[in-house]
């Protein structure tokens, strides 16, 4: 995506927190975002005149410098899930992860999450439109976080999608989350994605059950 994350949470009401990890001026996070920027120009790059076969011949450089320099994925993990955790690296919201839009999610004063992004071509399904697969992907991170801004979070058991119409690519859109209600192990979340006309494109019901994976340690 070469749409910059909004860190500056404008347009969130006042009192709101970033409960995502907000861009830093990082090499890693700079080295992902050239690689979104990658991602989306091979999409759109004119197919008979860029020189693609140089392109993979420096991509390929790229990434043998990268796996050269690779400890093992188990301690990699373990590093990734110390510190800030998952939200540097989560495939949504995480700024070290090149296939993330990135988002980043903001806790509202009156309990719910809300995040802002635009959407462009890598994430395309029908023509023009948000790929549905991935609004849901969005909107299930979104319930995590929103159960986390709640206090009390799980895993997901059941994501009830219904798409209303069309989401378009290239549009501000508005993520939203909510924690509904708590019963025992189970938690309801709900959320939607809207235009910033206020239009609602998908919506979802959530049941989370309260349940840990241990982090690697
Ligand atoms: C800031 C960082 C934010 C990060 C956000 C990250 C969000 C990402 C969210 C995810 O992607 S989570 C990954 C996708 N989900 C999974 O992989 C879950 C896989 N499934 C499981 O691990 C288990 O099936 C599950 C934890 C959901 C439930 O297993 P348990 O053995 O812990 O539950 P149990 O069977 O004891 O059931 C507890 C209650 O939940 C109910 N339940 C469990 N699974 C259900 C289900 N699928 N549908 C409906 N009800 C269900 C069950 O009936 C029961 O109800 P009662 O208490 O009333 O008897």
């Amino acid at each position: 995506m070469t749409t910059p994350a909004d860190t500056s949470g404008a347009g969130m009401p006042a009192g709101s927190v970033p409960l995502t990890s907000v861009p830093q001026d990082a090499p890693v996070d700079r080295a992902t975002a050239a690689a979104r920027r990658v991602v989306e120009a091979l999409l759109l790059t004119d197919r008979a005149n860029a020189n693609l076969e140089r392109v993979a011949e420096e991509l390929n450089g790229i990434a043998e410098h990268l796996e050269q320099h690779a400890p093992a994925v188990r301690d990699r993990m373990v590093d990734m899930w110390g510190g800030e955790g998952v939200t540097r690296h989560d495939p949504v919201t995480g700024l070290e992860n090149a296939i993330a839009l990135p988002l980043i999610v903001y806790g509202l004063p009156d309990g719910s999450v809300r995040g802002e992004t635009t959407v462009t071509i890598p994430y395309q399904g029908p023509p023009g439109c948000v790929h549905g697969g991935v609004s849901a992907l969005l909107l299930d991170h979104t319930l995590g976080v929103a159960n986390m801004w709640a206090g009390r979070d799980g895993m997901t058991a059941q994501l009830n999608v219904r798409y209303h119409r069309p989401t378009p690519l290239f549009e501000p859109l508005q993520i939203n989350g909510r924690q509904e209600s708590v019963d025992g192990r189970k938690i309801r979340t709900t959320g939607d994605i809207r235009t910033a006309e206020g239009e609602v494109c998908v919506s979802v019901e959530g049941l989370f059950v309260d349940k840990k994976v241990p982090r690697p340690r």
